[in-house]
């Protein structure tokens, strides 16, 4: 009985430093995203930048494209070159770019059809043509729903010091209408920037792709797109790439302003499950401790462990954690929006708790169906991250 007593006991303690430590990371990711985002720039700064090759991979059109790509086109940056790829010849997203392109006649921008097949990964043989013809030592990838600000790339270029490598922008989301844009800037903006900043600040690999720039001869060196298209997370691997030589992998203090047309609550959590998948196979560490990393799952750990400890009531308990838990994300969210949220307080309230009702479903779903659905096409993946594809039997 005794040695039960001294294991509960244990284990209490365990569950209640986990709170804390989650706590902290909270607290702290506060402070780095006040610390780090929204830095201005002076003029002097931007001379003497290293030119950039910009890789545009697109497939499909959505209401914002032409909005998206348009701010490309705008940047306030010394030099850099545009290189849209298109993946399909047939694609609508051709016109766009075409009026684009004839709309800016001053800025350096071409097009590459059809890609080139150098693995699985559809956006990596999207790019692979682009990032042979890129012309500078600088790539950028740069996904289709991104919208830069004037000196984004002003921003990402100075964070690429001598030691640096690869610096990428904490994914966010621009203010659309409808609470589905709501609900995405909740999720960016609280559960996943706790996450992301943390990550950089104690320098665990977390790179999302959705915005990277990366010094070109290590991409090389590492073996190119050919040894990244292997994976669906080419992100992960091309940072792990850089770490693994030694260079640093730094967030930038602009976020990536994420405006696809298209998007609704359930489009975002199937892209979530589906990253989730790919964590899972890649990082499995994340399997056991993503689950209990959420707001009520490690409430309820803690609410048993308090209560045994100290003999508080467990519900009171959840209910301060629950406040404190929602009041450290709302602080956070206005420290990334740098001023007002654009949405009501009830709006958050609302989004928030959708949110965290509704992620220990999706864990579910990431291993339930295991299976990778992307842009139509489907995959499967192995431990470790290689990746397959699925061919459905076509049937006459
Ligand atoms: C009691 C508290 C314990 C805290 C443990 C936290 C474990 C959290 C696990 C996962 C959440 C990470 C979310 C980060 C966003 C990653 C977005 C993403 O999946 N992107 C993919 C698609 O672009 C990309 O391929 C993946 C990139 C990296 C995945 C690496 C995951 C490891 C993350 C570890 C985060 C630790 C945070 C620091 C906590 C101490
Ligand atoms: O078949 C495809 C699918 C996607 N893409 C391009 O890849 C980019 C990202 O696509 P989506 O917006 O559908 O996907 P996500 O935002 O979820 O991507 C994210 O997750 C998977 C990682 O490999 C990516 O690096 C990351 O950005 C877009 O620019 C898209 O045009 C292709 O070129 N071909």
């Amino acid at each position: 009985m005794e040695s039960l007593d001294l294991f509960l006991f244990g284990l209490a303690i365990f569950i209640f430093s986990g709170w804390c430590f989650n706590t902290f990371i909270h607290l702290l990711s506060i402070f780095y995203a006040k610390w780090k985002l929204h830095k201005q720039h002076s003029e002097t700064e931007t001379k003497d930048l290293p030119g950039i090759s910009i890789l545009k991979p697109l497939v499909g059109i959505d209401p914002n494209l032409f909005e998206n790509l348009e701010s490309f086109f705008t940047m306030k940056y010394p030099s850099f070159e545009l290189l849209f790829c298109i993946q399909d010849e047939m694609d609508a997203s051709r016109m766009i770019v075409q009026s684009l392109i004839n709309k800016y006649p001053a800025v350096d921008a071409k097009m590459f059809l059809g890609g080139k097949n150098v693995g699985i990964n559809p956006k990596v043989n999207n790019i692979a043509i682009g990032y042979e013809a890129a012309k500078y030592d600088l790539i950028l990838i740069s996904d289709s729903g991104i919208k830069m600000s004037e000196d984004t790339l002003v921003d990402m270029a100075t964070h690429m010091t001598q030691k640096v490598g690869l610096v990428h922008q904490m994914p966010y989301a621009c203010p659309r209408r409808g609470l589905h844009s709501s609900f995405e800037k909740v999720y960016f903006g609280s559960q996943h920037a706790k996450m992301y900043l943390s990550a950089d600040i104690l320098r665990i690999n977390c790179a999302t792709g959705m915005s990277c720039l990366m010094r070109k001869a290590v991409l090389d060196e590492a073996g190119g797109m050919k040894e990244f298209g292997q994976y669906l997370a080419e992100d992960f691997f091309m940072a792990q790439a850089f770490i693994d030589r030694g260079w640093r992998v730094k967030m930038c203090s602009r976020l990536a302003q994420q405006n696809s047309g298209t998007y609704s609550i359930t489009h975002l959590q199937q892209r979530l499950c589906r990253w989730m998948k790919l964590r899972n196979a890649m990082v499995p560490a994340t399997i056991f401790w993503e689950p209990i990393s959420l707001c009520f799952t490690l409430g309820l750990m803690n609410a048993w462990a308090v209560s045994y400890m100290l003999d508080l009531s467990p519900m009171s308990y959840l209910l301060v954690h629950t406040l404190l838990w929602f009041l450290l994300d709302y602080t956070l969210i206005k420290v990334l929006e740098n001023g007002a949220v654009p949405f009501s307080k009830i709006d958050f309230l609302v989004c928030w708790c959708l949110n965290e009702f509704s992620y220990p479903f999706l864990i579910l779903q990431s291993h339930w169906d295991p299976k990778i659905h992307w842009r139509g096409r489907n995959f499967k993946l192995k431990w470790g991250g290689v990746v397959e594809e699925l061919y459905t039997k076509q049937t006459v």
